[in-house]
């Protein structure tokens, strides 16, 4: 049965056939060069963590297939300034329309307005995505392990690196966090919502983080409250990225603020 994952990798495939017929890598990477250089992602959330306080990574997201409508009229430069507000280490912007309404405009307006590095969320399965994510400013891009072979991913890691950006690499189980291991990965993010499932469990961190203590993983996805983060922080995560329970929230500032200190004192 075609999962939700396997439907996205689809139009993605369109998609990035329409971006080559209307564009071309050299002329991506005219704009790409015109960018101020990327913001050190994984250094920003090193900072942070270091300094012993939670490193946040905010998400702007409209809709999702698991969720729905989460915020559809959202105003992304009010929500990510709400963010920063609340002492946010990173932003993670999505830019796939059809399932999160998300846009590379998004990504563009963001970054001119906020000085916190930026991870293009969406789904890369072409290195011509990755030049194009640095054309509109994106500090880092994702690499889902789940929907690529080593060979791809290794490349589009490549790709990433030789523009100066960092790579968040996700994984969902011990198989794929072993396959991050082996290609080098240098930041590794265990998502706990099954792609193909769309269910979330936080175990899922618990679970990789006994299978590989020494890294510095971040955990992603159904982090929802200051409870859910000092669960994670005793299988030791000091990084996170949420989304939904953020764009939910009525004061975000505060919540944010809420989440970067729990369970730190
Ligand atoms: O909204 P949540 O449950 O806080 O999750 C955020 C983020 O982890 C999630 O949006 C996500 C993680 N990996 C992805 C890959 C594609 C699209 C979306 C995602």
């Amino acid at each position: 049965m075609a999962t939700a994952l396997d439907r996205i990798i689809e139009y993605k495939r369109d998609e990035v056939a329409v971006l080559k017929a209307q564009t071309t890598v050299a002329e991506l990477e005219a704009r790409a060069s015109a960018q101020e250089s990327p913001r050190g992602f994984d250094a920003r959330l090193r900072e942070i963590a270091s300094a012993g306080q939670n490193a946040l990574i905010c998400e702007m997201k409209r809709k999702s297939p698991s969720a729905g409508d989460i915020l559809p009229g959202a105003d992304p430069l009010q929500i990510v300034r709400e963010y920063e507000n609340g002492g946010a280490a990173c932003l993670s912007v999505l830019t796939d329309f059809p399932s999160f309404g998300g846009t590379l405009e998004d990504l563009e307006t963001i970054r001119s307005a906020v000085s916190m590095p930026i991870l293009r969320k969406d789904f890369m399965i072409d290195p011509i995505q990755i030049v194009e994510a640095r054309a509109y400013g994106a500090d880092c891009i994702l690499v889902i392990l789940s929907a690529l072979d080593d060979g791809l991913a290794r490349e589009l890691i490549a790709t990433a690196v030789s523009f100066g950006m960092d790579v968040l690499t996700e994984v969902h189980d011990s198989r794929e966090l072993d396959r991050a291991i082996a290609l080098d990965a240098s930041l590794i993010g265990v998502n706990n919502r099954d792609l193909k499932a769309m269910k979330t469990d936080l175990g899922v961190s618990e679970v990789l983080a006994r299978h590989a203590p020494e890294l510095e993983m971040v955990s992603e996805s159904g982090v929802r409250d200051s409870e859910d983060i000092k669960r994670l922080r005793q299988s030791g995560f000091r990084r996170f990225l949420i989304g939904e329970s953020l764009m939910k929230e009525t004061d975000r500032e505060s919540a944010v603020h809420a989440l970067v200190n729990a369970g730190t004192d």
